[in-house]
């Protein structure tokens, strides 16, 4: 029999064990230890420690360690119970605090950190106040305490997984930001949520023994930890025991959590299984596009960003561009020349902070700097397809490659789950992925960086492309592997009859390629010219990037050339 991994580290048995323990002691305590723990036996009170009563007895002779063990299932579900609190009302006041506009989240944030900035008991206290001293109201105030917790945590992890390329690529297929939310940001978020939410359960069961030890917990005649605690520390210097018992058990049952968190924390890498989704069955499929309007059409296209005075700065200055069905074209620039801002102006990626402006941007006859409407929305996220430069970013760890590839095809062409199934081992197999049955069902970890790029290529084939944008595909690639990609792209092409927008700053991989090749510096386009007919390009830039490309015959002795800045003479 296999011995799962957890189990082999001392404190993951531990953990289990001491788990075992206290499931066993919340469900059978009350049970087994009912009766001794409330019978009342006069001669016996007050007794110290003994073998028949390890902790003593209380002042009407009850049997101390059978109130210890009954009592914890009142301190365990109280715990859970506010625990419970403190972590839905955390992750939605986070995940909200995500998904409102700028400013509101702002207001959010500040009134997070202004409740983040009292103290988690004082909280408590004050909460404690308003719903009374029960237990339920101490639950409720030591829940309502901790939200602040997890909302702070949630907001923070959600944003630095917000700005990934898989969310942004779910963006880009029509996903809503709800969806998009809890599909790619939630199930990324949650292995160190769920590492805090141990540690912070032993937290509130301390916290719990507090409120009731102070008065303000369980009230008599029912009975938790703290307050057993609160009884046995006026006869601490005679039985000690009396105290100690509800002590050893609170610091067990804590501990208990904290290891359950050490051994999260350890197995962190390791995701959850995908939840299986309800889906609408359908197999309405949108017809393969056959009408040839012009792909893309952009005119002076301007885009400008918040800079450190407050004022915008333009960084990519009238650029304008036309893509015919099926053609390739190639924009190659040196690093910030605008070459990504110019392909995520095309697909709409570009964030709120972004000022977009042109003459004319469109797509297939959908304007792009219009609000899509919802059947536009649709057609871009089938007719769009986007490759990003790093494949472990662009795709989303914790789902299932085939989980990821059939989302557009679910979302958008609305097919059935089977339907969805096989058209993405059809595809994988088109890019060439061996064994792709199988390999559908892993996680991109498991995949090598090539085949990650092939399998964002075969996503990309998942709608009905008629522009594949690949934004530097192959850069953290060696070049055995960039041959691959390459092929599997010109194959997705073949296939579909797709335009291709390919961004480089390599000219002789783009010239290799493209039909066509735009050269951008400083924002703007200095040169376009047929990719076979690089050798007359004019510009003293591009024969400056041409210039740079070694090749066979390259004298290694001698001095690169360097291109000059954007205000120099350019001497090749
Ligand atoms: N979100 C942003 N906010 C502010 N400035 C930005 C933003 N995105 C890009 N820029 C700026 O716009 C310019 C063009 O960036 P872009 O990413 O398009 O360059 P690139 O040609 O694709 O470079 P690389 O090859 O290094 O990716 C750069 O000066 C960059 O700093």
């Amino acid at each position: 029999m296999r011995i799962p991994s957890f189990l082999r580290s001392p404190q993951g048995l531990a953990a289990s064990i001491g788990l075992v323990l206290v499931i066993l002691a919340t469900v059978f305590g009350p049970i087994v230890f009912g009766d001794l723990a409330t019978e009342r036996s006069i001669p016996d009170r007050q007794q110290g420690a003994s073998l028949g009563h390890p902790f003593g007895t209380d002042e009407l002779g009850r049997d101390l360690f059978a109130r210890v063990v009954v009592a914890t299932r009142v301190s365990v579900l109280l715990t859970l119970g506010a625990t419970g609190i403190s972590v839905v009302g955390g992750v939605l006041l986070g995940v909200i605090a995500v998904l409102l506009p700028k400013v509101l989240q702002r207001l959010v944030a500040g009134l997070i950190d202004i409740l983040l900035s009292f103290p988690w008991l004082l909280l408590a206290l004050f909460f404690s106040v308003i719903w009374g001293t029960t237990a339920v109201g101490a639950m409720l105030a030591v829940g309502f305490a901790g939200i602040p917790v997890f909302a702070r945590l949630t907001s923070t992890l959600a944003a630095s997984v917000a700005g990934s390329d898989y969310v942004r690529a779910a963006g880009m297929l029509g996903s809503g930001n709800l969806r998009t939310t809890f599909r790619h940001v939630v199930p990324n978020i949650l292995p160190p949520l769920l590492v805090n939410t141990a540690a912070h359960a032993s937290v509130t069961l301390l916290s719990f023994a507090a409120l009731s030890f102070l008065g303000l917990g369980v009230q008599a005649p029912e009975y938790d930890w703290g307050r057993l605690l609160n009884e046995g520390s006026k006869r601490i210097y005679v039985d000690p025991m009396a105290a100690i018992g509800p002590g050893i058990a609170i610091v067990l049952v804590g501990v208990v959590f904290a290891l359950l968190g050490e051994v999260f924390s350890e197995s962190g890498g390791r995701r959850l299984p995908p939840k299986a989704v309800r889906r609408r069955r359908s197999t309405d499929y949108v017809a393969p596009v056959t009408d040839e309007t012009t792909t893309l059409e952009m005119t002076d296209l301007r885009v400008a960003f918040p800079g450190r005075d407050g004022g915008m700065v333009e960084r990519v200055h009238g650029v304008s561009l036309t893509i015919q069905p099926g053609e390739t074209v190639g924009i190659v620039g040196e690093s910030g020349s605008g070459k990504s801002v110019t392909a995520s102006a095309v697909a709409g990626l570009l964030g709120p902070d972004a000022l977009v402006t042109s003459t004319r941007l469109m797509f297939r006859e959908i304007d792009m700097t219009a609000v899509p409407n919802a059947s536009e929305r649709r057609r871009l996220g089938l007719e769009q397809a986007m490759i990003f430069q790093d494949p472990l970013t662009s795709l989303n760890p914790a789902l299932t490659i085939g989980r990821q590839m059939r989302e557009a095809s679910e979302v958008h062409a609305r097919m059935s789950r089977a339907d969805s199934l096989r058209r993405a081992v059809d595809k994988l197999n088109l890019v060439r992925i061996p064994d792709a049955e199988r390999r559908i069902g892993q996680l991109p970890h498991e995949f090598s960086g090539g085949m990650r790029q092939r399998a964002m290529i075969a996503m990309g084939l998942m709608g009905n492309p008629r522009l594949i944008i690949a934004d530097e595909p192959t850069t953290a690639l060696d070049v055995t592997v960039q041959r691959q990609v390459m092929q599997a792209l010109r194959e997705a092409q073949n296939t579909t009859g797709a335009a291709i927008l390919f961004i480089s700053h390599d000219i002789a991989l783009v010239s290799g390629f493209c039909d066509r090749i735009i050269v951008m510096r400083d924002g703007r386009v200095v040169e376009e010219i047929a990719a076979d007919r690089l050798d007359e390009a004019q510009h003293p830039y591009t024969r400056g990037l041409i210039a740079c490309v070694p090749d066979m015959t390259t004298d290694r002795t001698a001095v690169l050339p360097v291109i000059a800045a954007a205000d120099e003479e350019i001497t090749v």
